[in-house]
């Protein structure tokens, strides 16, 4: 899979595609100028990929975190995280029996704060799902250059933001929500660039670049995706096969040498175990056996080389 790919085969895509090209160099001039940048889409259109892409490019230490509801302040900065104890005994002249001994806390940094001082690129991956309290840290960080450490006991009150230090954010707008509304508030400080889903050509660029297909077959599995997808009322934006299922129909088939073939049984079922349940999500229940039926009629169409 990825392994058997050098980087630069899988940084295919951004090197052949205008838009992606386009995307980075006014990522990077945004960068630059001190901004943030949040890239936003769908799930699985390629953001993390593309956001961690762009910060290998700035030659800085990259830093990856994924949000979650129990990211904790304590996480970011950093917490005591015990006691280190040092015990000195005296018993030099034997009557005199003398012990001396120094506790103190120790302090462990948090990421975030690693990151603020050493001037890292911080990829803040799908940060809608933290806690809004959570990412209220960030607004100090974008705006005056400093983060605060308030109640941690640290001796300064904050610390500088090293001048280097930036930050690229990712959120899947679907998901705000039912997880935590965006504070507008950080919104406001970041340049947001909303995520087009990859075209045809692009995802059969992205397929062929992580795997071992051939261009044909890679043809025929995202355009197998493409039909499995309009299935369902949903497109690009939503749950449902996408690139990721391309991707793994590609890698499992090639791996377990699968025919890329809809008259070989075992690619049939391969791709309604990749494809059926997150179909099935996406469709009303009292749908679910005509669309299973035709998910089933899609799949054994498939003929690498021809348009079906
Ligand atoms: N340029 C690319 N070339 C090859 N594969 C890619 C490329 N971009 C994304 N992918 C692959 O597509 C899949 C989805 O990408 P990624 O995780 O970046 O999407 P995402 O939009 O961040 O998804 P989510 O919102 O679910 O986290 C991954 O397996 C990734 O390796």
């Amino acid at each position: 899979m990825a392994d058997s790919k050098t980087i630069q085969q899988q940084n295919q895509l951004y090197e052949e595609s205008t838009y992606y090209q386009d995307l980075i160099y006014r990522s990077l001039g945004y960068l630059d100028a001190g901004y943030p940048i949040h890239f936003t889409g769908p799930s699985g259109i390629g953001k993390t990929t593309l956001g961690l892409h762009i910060a290998k490019q700035r030659n800085r230490p990259v830093m990856l975190i994924h949000g979650n509801r129990d990211l904790s302040n304590e996480d970011l900065i950093g917490t005591y995280s015990g006691y280190t104890r040092n015990k000195l005994k005296d018993n030099y002249v034997r009557s005199v029996y003398k012990i001396e001994e120094n506790v103190s806390e120790s302090w462990t940094d948090g990421r975030l704060l690693e990151a603020i001082q050493k001037g890292y690129t911080l990829v803040y991956d799908e940060f809608t799902r933290s806690r809004p309290e959570t990412n209220n840290i960030f607004l100090p960080i974008l705006e005056e250059r400093i983060l605060p450490l308030y109640g941690t006991k640290q001796k300064g009150t904050y610390v500088n933001v090293h001048p280097e230090f930036s930050v690229i954010f990712t959120s899947n707008p679907a998901e705000y929500a039912g997880v935590y509304s965006t504070q507008d508030a950080l919104l406001d400080r970041m340049v947001t660039l909303p995520m087009d889903a990859m075209d045809t050509e692009a995802k059969v660029t992205a397929v062929m670049s992580k795997t071992d297909v051939e261009q044909a077959e890679a043809e025929a599995i995202v355009r197998l995706m493409e039909k499995v997808r309009s299935l369902t009322s949903q497109k690009e934006d939503g749950n449902g096969p996408g690139l990721r299922a391309c991707l793994m129909i590609a890698e499992i088939a090639s791996r377990q040498e699968v025919p890329i073939d809809g008259n070989d049984e075992g690619f049939v079922q391969l791709c309604l175990d990749v494809t059926w349940f997150p179909l099935k999500n996406s469709v009303e229940e009292k749908h679910h056996s005509r669309v299973r039926k035709q998910l089933e009629q899609e799949c054994r169409k498939v003929k690498v080389g021809e348009e079906t």
